[in-house]
């Protein structure tokens, strides 16, 4: 498995941070929440701009004997130190306005008082201060491989906010999230790593020297509100005013305001000194604000976010890896690569192709042909080879996946000594503009050189669809003479895990031995009507595969019972309550599509399955049903589910064809011949046809729609299935 290195540091860097991160996340949660009840306290004075030091001051002149100290915090709530007219010392929170106290001092709860020795340094003191700041900086680090992974994903720099591609839900959320968060995500870090550089005396020192400005000894006396600088200094450049300690004229006003601090002589109100403070000093302030929030609610809101969002990538980051992990098959090899007659290569990020071309390899080796697999960067001369096929992926846009990025060089530079015939099969999704892109570069790269011969025209394969997929394996293995049979258990990831199921409901088997089981999982389970549930009886090795409806939250399957079906005849004998395990096996791309205004459903048999589930929970698509059965009998069985669907008109229209209820046989492909109009013109609004059933039915069926396609559309069945516009789940 090669993964990329951005990829590898971004998850080296999650895994070796990720506790302290969550601890970081989970306190600054609670602690986003202080300065946004301070906030909303009602000491908060309007116009703070336009109230001058002069003003207060003189307000407080008539209201106590002596000031001491005045402050003005983030909240632009203005608090004093006062000896009172009856000699006490005060401090509480004034109307600057008045001078009149409007309240205590906020006491920090004890509730932030932990979190922020938490948050700051895990009650380590200097050893957690030290180990929070540079776990805040790797997090930093961690956002910026996160933008290179986006980046590399969608393609390019410039298209870093263009539309994402739900290929899997954790993933997709993983990436919107982040870029929202992305930039308060790299304030957060850098701020954090910032105040603890200031705070381990790592910042260069304020060197700017004071400015003396007067000389001390002065004979003028002026009114302290009348200070000229008092006059002209606003209440919200301030951020605290100290007053002289004695009237020696040695001891002055010390103001200190946001950008500067000045020195005041106490007598004639005139500037001693002024110290303006260091771009560093600034950088503490500024730091301490955005990665406190304090003073405002907007911005702490966006902290308290963006922690719930650290937290969220943790979780999905991690849940992304291991899943990831389990869908990786290790290439596994049981001959050297020069005594190989084949030689299946893999491209792919994400190891879902793997699993495809591991199939593949053990299908070959079932019938005895010697085979060896390797990732497509792994390519060189194989001295015995006569046959290489190749499967890949695209990533990115139009890329190749991580482990083939060599493989067009190396098609230049490795020698091969006979010539190869060469197939390649191409893995990718519709959904992006470029279907299947390096598939087809590797495709044609191999055509012009004079050491490959194409065996056939290049397959791509959408969303790993294994009909697709088993079609093209029956098409090659007819061109090279062999009789492959895919195991379709390789393919399944397997960590889909095991459900227990009781038997909620069992029809008695009718007449064409089918009867229907009605199960219910015993834990949280997600299912959707087209996935398929595999069953393994007991002391049985090999599973059997149905198709599911999701029916009030419960399977429905349709079973028809073989002489000698080891599965279905277990699932006939099960009583009321009793106990089947299985797994579910997700089928996207039989799902009812969401996007269709109309939908044609063809199903024989028990084929019927899911469809009755799509049907019974659709709310908004025009369904038509064609089904073929064996008599009205064969009917009778789902006959409730259909009455119920068409009377609550969630299906709009039910053909039938019954095969053996006159001498001529009416098959479900006689029902389309006969609609010929209405199925071109549901083709050619960009719905869709669903197919279920036997692999017969379907053939037959394909050969009617091509007809159709071909006379008012102009198009085939296989432009059509390359579309997506006709899905099939066949037997
Ligand atoms: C980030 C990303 C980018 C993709 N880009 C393309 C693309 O450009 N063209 C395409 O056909 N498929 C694209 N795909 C789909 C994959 O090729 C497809 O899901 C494939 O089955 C994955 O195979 P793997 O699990 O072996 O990597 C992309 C998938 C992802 C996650």
């Amino acid at each position: 498995m090669t993964i990329s290195i951005w990829r590898y540091s971004h998850l080296i860097l999650a895994i070796s941070t990720a506790l302290f991160i969550i601890i970081t996340s989970i306190t600054g949660i609670i602690l986003a929440f202080e300065p946004i009840l301070n906030k909303l306290k009602p000491f908060d004075v309007e116009n703070i701009n336009k109230i001058s030091i002069s003003e207060t001051l003189t307000a407080l002149e008539k209201q106590y004997k002596e000031v001491i100290e005045i402050e003005i915090d983030e909240n632009n709530f203005v608090s004093t130190s006062v000896i009172t007219k009856n000699g006490k010392n005060k401090t509480f929170y004034i109307n600057p306005k008045t001078g009149l106290k409007i309240g205590k001092i906020i006491q920090k709860k004890a509730i932030f008082e932990f979190a922020t020795n938490l948050h700051r340094s895990l009650f380590l003191k200097s050893t957690g201060r030290f180990l929070i700041g540079f776990v805040s900086f790797l997090l930093f680090l961690i956002a910026v491989t996160g933008v290179l992974l986006i980046i590399r994903r969608q393609g390019g720099a410039c298209k870093f906010f263009s539309k994402i591609t739900k290929e899997n839900s954790k993933q997709y959320y993983h990436i919107i999230v982040g870029r929202y968060a992305l930039i308060p995500i790299i304030i957060i870090n850098l701020t954090g790593a910032y105040l603890s550089l200031e705070k381990f005396s790592l910042l260069p020192k304020d060197k700017k020297p004071r400015q003396e400005i007067v000389q001390k000894t002065t004979t003028k006396h002026v009114k302290v509100a009348d200070f000229n600088v008092f006059k002209t200094t606003y209440l919200n450049e301030v951020k605290k005013i100290e007053f002289p300690f004695s009237s020696n004229e040695e001891d002055y006003f010390l103001l200190k305001l946001r950008d500067k601090e000045l020195a005041i002589h106490q007598y004639s109100g005139e500037i001693i000194c002024e110290k303006k403070l260091s771009s560093f000093s600034l950088g503490t302030y500024y730091s301490l604000f955005l990665h406190t929030g304090k003073g405002t609610i907007i911005w702490s809101i966006v902290l308290l976010l963006t922690c719930f969002a650290i937290l969220f990538f943790i979780f999905s980051g991690f849940s992304i890896t291991v899943s990831r992990r389990k869908k990786f098959v290790a290439l596994k090899n049981e001959i050297l690569p020069n005594k190989a007659e084949y030689i299946v290569l893999v491209g792919s990020e994400t190891g879902s192709t793997i699993r495809f071309a591991m199939a593949f390899k053990n299908a070959l080796l079932k019938i005895n042909k010697t085979v060896f697999i390797a990732e497509l960067n792994n390519y060189k001369t194989y001295k015995k080879a006569k046959n290489i096929v190749i499967f890949t992926a695209t990533y990115g846009n139009g890329e190749p996946p991580t482990n083939a990025n060599k493989f067009i060089k190396l098609i230049g530079t490795v020698q091969q000594n006979r010539l190869l015939k060469y197939t390649v099969v191409g893995f990718g999704s519709k959904e992006y503009p470029a279907f299947c892109q390096f598939a087809i570069f590797v495709h044609a790269s191999l055509q012009i050189h004079p050491k490959f011969i194409p065996q056939m025209t290049l397959i791509k394969i959408n969303h790993r669809n294994m009909q697709s997929f088993k079609n093209w394996v029956n098409e090659w293995s007819v061109l090279n003479n062999l009789s492959l049979k895919i195991n379709e258990e390789d393919v399944v990831e397997t960590s889909e895990k095991e459900v227990k199921f009781s038997v909620l409901k069992k029809t008695d088997v009718n007449k064409d031995n089918t009867f229907l089981i009605f199960l219910k999982p015993n834990c949280k389970t997600k299912f959707v009507s087209g996935d398929v549930l595999s069953i393994t009886p007991k002391n049985e090795n090999k599973s059997r595969l149905y198709s599911i409806a999701k029916i009030d939250k419960y399977i429905l399957l349709s079973v028809k019972k073989h002489e000698y079906g080891v599965c279905s005849n277990y699932l006939q004998q099960l009583q009321i309550n009793d106990f089947v395990n299985g797994v579910i096996k997700q089928n996207k791309h039989f799902y009812l599509p969401k996007k269709a205004k109309e939908v044609i459903l063809i199903a024989n048999g028990t084929g019927i399955a899911p469809f009755l589930g799509m049907i019974l929970e659709n709310s908004k698509t025009k369904i038509h049903l064609f089904w073929g059965g064996r008599t009205p009998k064969s009917f009778e069985i789902y006959n409730k589910y259909i009455t119920k669907a068409l009377d609550t008109k969630k299906l709009t229209s039910f053909y039938i064809a019954y095969s053996q209820e006159k001498k001529e046989k009416n098959y479900v492909q006689n029902l389309l011949e006969k609609k010929t109009e209405f199925v071109a013109k549901t083709l050619q609004n960009q719905n869709c046809i669903l197919i279920c059933g036997s692999l017969k039915m379907q053939q037959g069926v394909e050969i009617v729609i091509d007809k159709i396609a071909k006379e008012k559309l102009n198009l085939s069945i296989k432009n059509l299935k390359d579309y997506g516009v006709i899905k099939t789940n066949c037997y």
